[in-house]
């Protein structure tokens, strides 16, 4: 597990250590941090660091200085370094003495910069870094555009320049080129800031460089689970276990119209925990027919007892389904709503109030969570700040929301929050909301608290959508929901093996 904090609490914990530290030096650790991972890239891209060349995008700020000192470690090792200044008033002092005393290059003029970006083997973005507003200003978009069209790659020192380091939003492209850097990979300093959380696509793989903020840094506002988190929480039988110890999941989901949705479901919650699974409403028939071992019947009241419900994929959200929902809430036992169920509790105030009575697990996608929030007071808006929004939303709800996406944001009532980085996409395929009820539903069954079974199913369920579409670091192929779901026990052994690797857990 590790932390992610805001720009403002990496200002604050910065203080004490500025305070205590030779003037510049926490900067060139960082740079010198950022000039390791700039060699090894060019190691890896170019064949070796002698003699290649590497262009600094400069800015204004600090994030500037960054870069400077790193193009001067960089020239030390036998870079050929070029520094573009985009505001040549305020370039960094101490940086451009630096990388001055190094017979650098160093360029004003965006002509000139424009042949040297392309020709570069790779580019430093130290445009702008935890100060940013709004999207890349000239002229950076130019310079930007004309090295992402070389197909050089960049390195986004801090932050990709132009992304909000708070929200990761980027802003629209202008005419003069894109309104952000899209980095190969990124270097950061101190603490990872929810940029690198929330816009993975824009980061490339992050690195992290201490600088030795950590015993300054408060409690994290946002948490990231690790493999081995989640294998060490993974429920697994015991000795002593039967089918009903380990908690006994319901599914009251699909119809006659979507029997797909209930399949998909019942048969991730098989996948992902062992006990029992029972299904209940109109598609036991194909249940059945898919998964043998369910326990099927057609109405909630006649289903048995169950230790969590997950409730709503392609339930409906007319009366019936409302009345299923209504009796799943009234049961006494945690609650996975999705789908339906969501759509359902935005327009009916009495089930909000059940369901923030019981631990309820709430996994809108974004048209859904605008359908659950729009009777509360100052409905929360995903755009710009999903965390934000997801973070209200469980507040005034009662409820654990889930927020899907790319970047899934999972906030707690009491106001933690978790957000897991999908590595792909692949998961932007139908039916893949159904097999993520399924598994976050087992889990609550099998005890975990709304929170850590929101974070972990959405950890595995990724997972199995990476593992399924190919070996990783090759290209891949799209999947099919179905094939997420029958990915589930190779996620889980992963995760499993990760735990036992860290901490000797996951027996
Ligand atoms: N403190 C430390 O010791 C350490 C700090 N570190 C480094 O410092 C970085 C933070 O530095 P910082 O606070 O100086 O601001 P920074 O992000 O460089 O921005 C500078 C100025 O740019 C402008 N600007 C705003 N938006 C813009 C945009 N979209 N496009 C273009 N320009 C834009 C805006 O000025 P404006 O013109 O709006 O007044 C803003 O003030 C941090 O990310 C890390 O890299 C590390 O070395 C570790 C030690
Ligand atoms: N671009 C994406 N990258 C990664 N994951 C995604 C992306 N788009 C959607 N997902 C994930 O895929 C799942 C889709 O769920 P949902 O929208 O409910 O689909 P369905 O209703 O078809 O089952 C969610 O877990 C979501 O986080
Ligand atoms: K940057």
């Amino acid at each position: 597990m590790y932390g992610v904090w805001t720009p403002e609490q990496v200002g604050t914990a910065e203080e004490p250590v500025l305070a205590r530290t030779p003037e510049g030096a926490l900067m060139r650790r960082a740079a010198y941090g950022a000039a390791q991972v700039a060699m090894r890239m060019l190691t890896e891209r170019a064949g070796g660091v002698t003699g290649r060349r590497v262009v600094v995008l400069v800015g204004a700020g600090n994030n500037g200085g960054d870069g400077l000192w790193a193009g001067a470690y960089l020239s030390r090792r036998g870079v050929r370094v070029t520094a573009v200044l985009l505001s040549p008033d305020r370039a960094h002092p101490a940086g451009l003495e630096a990388l001055r005393s190094w017979s650098a290059r160093i360029v004003t003029d965006p002509d000139d910069a424009v042949p040297a970006v392309e020709r570069a083997h790779l580019v430093l973005d130290a445009i702008v870094g935890t100060s940013a507003r709004g999207g890349l200003r000239a002229p950076a978009p130019r310079l930007v555009g004309a090295t992402e069209a070389a197909g050089v790659p960049i390195l986004a020192i801090d932050t990709p320049s132009g992304v909000d380091p708070r929200t990761g939003t980027v802003p629209e492209a202008t005419d003069d080129g894109p309104a952000a850097v899209t980095a190969a990979e990124t270097v950061t300093f101190g603490a990872r800031k929810p940029v690198h959380v929330l816009a993975r696509d824009r980061c490339g793989p992050v690195s992290f460089v201490d600088i030795g903020l950590g015993p300054e840094l408060s409690e994290p506002p946002i948490t990231v689970l690790e493999a081995a988190d989640v294998g060490a929480a993974w429920p697994v039988p015991g000795p002593g276990d039967d089918k009903y110890t380990q908690g006994v999941v319901g599914v009251a989901a699909g119809s006659a119209t979507y029997p797909g949705a209930a399949v998909l479901a019942s048969g991730a919650a098989c996948l992902a925990t062992s006990g029992m699974v029972r299904y209940a409403g109109s598609a036991a028939d194909e249940v059945r027919a898919a998964w043998p071992e369910v326990v099927a019947t057609d109405h909630v009241a006649d289903a048995g007892r169950v230790q969590a419900w997950a409730v709503g994929p392609g339930l409906g959200t007319g009366d019936d389904g409302a009345a299923t929902l209504r009796h799943v809430l009234d049961a006494g036992v945690p609650v996975l709503a999705d789908a339906d169920a969501v759509t359902l509790l935005g327009a009916h105030a009495d089930l909000r109030t059940q369901a923030a009575r019981v631990p309820t697990l709430v996994t809108p996608h974004a048209g859904e969570f605008a359908r659950l929030v729009a009777d509360l007071d100052d409905p929360p808006d995903p755009a710009p700040d999903r965390v934000d929004a997801a973070r209200r939303a469980a507040a005034a709800l009662g409820v654990t929301v889930l927020l899907k996406g790319n970047a899934t944001v999972v906030a707690a009532p009491d106001g933690r929050v978790l957000v897991h980085p999908a590595g792909s996409s692949w998961l932007a395929t139908a039916g893949s909301g159904d097999v993520l009820s399924g598994i976050a539903g087992a889990l609550l069954a099998a005890g975990l608290e709304p929170f850590r079974a929101a974070g972990a199913a959405a950890f595995v369920h990724a997972r199995a959508a990476d593992l399924g579409a190919g070996t990783p670091g090759t290209p891949g192929a799209p999947l099919p929901a179905s094939h997420v779901q029958a990915g589930i026990p190779d996620a889980i052994r992963t995760v499993r093996a990760a735990a036992l690797t860290t901490t000797g857990a996951g027996r």
